[in-house]
């Protein structure tokens, strides 16, 4: 199964945010697109409308963030329960821009893992290094630390998605690899998780032009895109030739 989806990140109203949702739906079918499991996480506000006008779909919805505790003083944060409430499949953990602006540790993260499991939700764990690690030669041993990290110990990861996203290449600052640059990763992530996630994907610069090639990448099941993908009709193009990107 190949995981496609998008992070609205701080973007879009929840009026926008239901308009996407609604075409998205429209645009992947009743019956989806076969061995393609899509999803769609939106900024929380957003989160039950979205949830709402894709329910019965084959689309399903996250969260970009979750607190590890059930309920209680945590000003500002939103638990588990609270996002599957609102209609959350996944949870987001770790993404970099939370680890650089938002004290995101390896420890919240694994702490995270855990509550989103215990709640029969998805965790969606991203991990990723530097320009400066990447420079340096030690993207592989940076990321299956903080891979181990979040999931060591636990009986049963068969739930979890990885999302390996290079800092260097997310974001508006960021670059376009070449699929050679992150084949390395993927390849050792397979090799040590392959067998005990239900997917590792990649994201940080995908775009309907790259998307086809980092799909056979091997050891990539699967795309997690930001900028490309707040249009809808990008995301709906990579989803259709995602089956082909694999086969040919
Ligand atoms: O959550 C998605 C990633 O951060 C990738 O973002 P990007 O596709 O805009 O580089």
């Amino acid at each position: 199964m190949l995981w496609i989806g998008t992070s609205f990140k701080m973007t879009k109203t929840r009026a926008e945010a239901a308009e996407y949702a609604a075409r998205l739906r429209y645009g992947v079918g009743e019956n989806g697109i076969p061995g393609v499991q899509p999803f769609l996480i939106p900024p929380a506000t957003a989160i039950a409308d979205v949830a709402a006008l894709l329910d019965g779909s084959p689309v399903l919805v996250g969260a970009q963030n979750a607190h590890w505790e059930d309920s209680g003083a945590w000003t500002g944060e939103i638990s588990v329960p609270q996002v599957a409430d609102a209609g959350a499949d996944i949870v987001e953990i770790g993404h970099s821009e939370r680890r650089e602006h938002f004290a995101e540790t390896d420890a919240t993260v694994a702490l995270k893992v855990r509550a989103t499991l215990r709640h029969g939700l998805i965790p969606l764990v991203c991990c990723g290094e530097s320009a400066e690690v990447f420079a340096g030669g030690g993207s592989t041993e940076h990321v299956l630390a903080q891979v181990g990290a979040a999931l060591d110990g636990l009986d049963d990861t068969s739930r979890v998605l990885i999302a390996y996203e290079p800092v260097w290449a997310i974001g508006e600052h960021g670059r376009e690899p070449r699929p050679e640059e992150i084949a390395g990763v993927h390849q050792a992530l397979r090799d040590e998780w392959g067998d005990r996630v239900a997917a590792v994907l990649y994201g940080g610069s995908v775009n309907r032009a790259n998307a086809e090639a980092l799909l056979r990448v091997p050891g990539v099941d699967g795309l997690f895109i930001g900028r490309a993908a707040w249009d809808v009709e990008n995301l709906l193009t990579i989803l259709a030739n995602a089956p082909t990107a694999v086969t040919t």
